[in-house]
């Protein structure tokens, strides 16, 4: 069963890579970023909750989004055909939170894949890619972020043996080239 953690900065290509494993070898993509945004959308209580913090480039409180990892790990698909989260954890507490789920739910997961791109090829990215957390400040702001907050998850996973760094500066089909290996490896 294939269960693997996306890690990397905004814009390395985590859910452009997530995306394409998961129709190649059909493995629910489960983004956090992406049920957030769709709760924004749907101005549900999560995505009212959720809207100022993401606006802001900052990381939505962890209470909003536990219980539904939780839910989604749990569902059918994820159950039955593993899964691909991309864009949790984002802070330590969420990958001890992430452990201590799988260890409940008897679910392994053996590998964090971290994707490693420049700073300033994830700022041309971005500003290529246009979506309403993409403007300067906000770039910055998450990129801050994800130094304080995320760079010490990589080294979690690291000091137990369980990340794989990858090189996500390079064509989308080059990297999805290696992520295919790592997979079927
Ligand atoms: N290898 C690549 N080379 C060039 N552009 C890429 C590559 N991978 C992804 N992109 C582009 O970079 C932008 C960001 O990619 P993507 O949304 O997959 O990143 P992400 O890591 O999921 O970011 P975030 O955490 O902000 O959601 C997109 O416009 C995507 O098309
Ligand atoms: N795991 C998360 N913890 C806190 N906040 C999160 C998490 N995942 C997503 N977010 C929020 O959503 C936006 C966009 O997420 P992307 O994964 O980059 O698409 C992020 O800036 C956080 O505000």
């Amino acid at each position: 069963m294939t269960r693997l953690i996306f890690l990397g900065p905004p814009g390395a290509g985590k859910g452009t890579q997530a995306q394409i494993l998961s129709e190649s070898h059909h493995i629910p993509h489960i983004s956090t970023g992406d049920i957030l945004r769709a709760a924004v959308e749907q101005q549900t209580d999560l995505g009212n909750q959720a809207k100022a913090y993401m606006e802001r480039g900052e990381l939505v409180p962890d209470s909003l989004l536990l219980d539904l990892i939780r839910d989604r790990l749990t569902q059918r698909d994820a159950t039955e055909s593993g899964w691909i989260l991309d864009g949790f954890p984002r802070n330590v507490a969420q990958a001890e939170f992430l452990d201590h789920l799988l260890d409940d739910i008897q679910q392994k997961c053996k590998s964090a894949i971290s994707l490693e791109v420049p700073d300033q090829q994830l700022i041309d990215r971005l500003h290529g890619r246009g979506r309403s957390d993409d403007g300067d400040e906000t770039i910055a702001r998450r990129l801050r972020v994800y130094h304080d907050l995320t760079i010490p998850v990589i080294d979690y996973y690291r000091e137990r043996g369980r990340l794989i760094a990858i090189n996500g500066n390079s064509s989308i089909e080059a990297v999805a080239a290696i992520l295919k290996k790592v997979v079927t490896s």
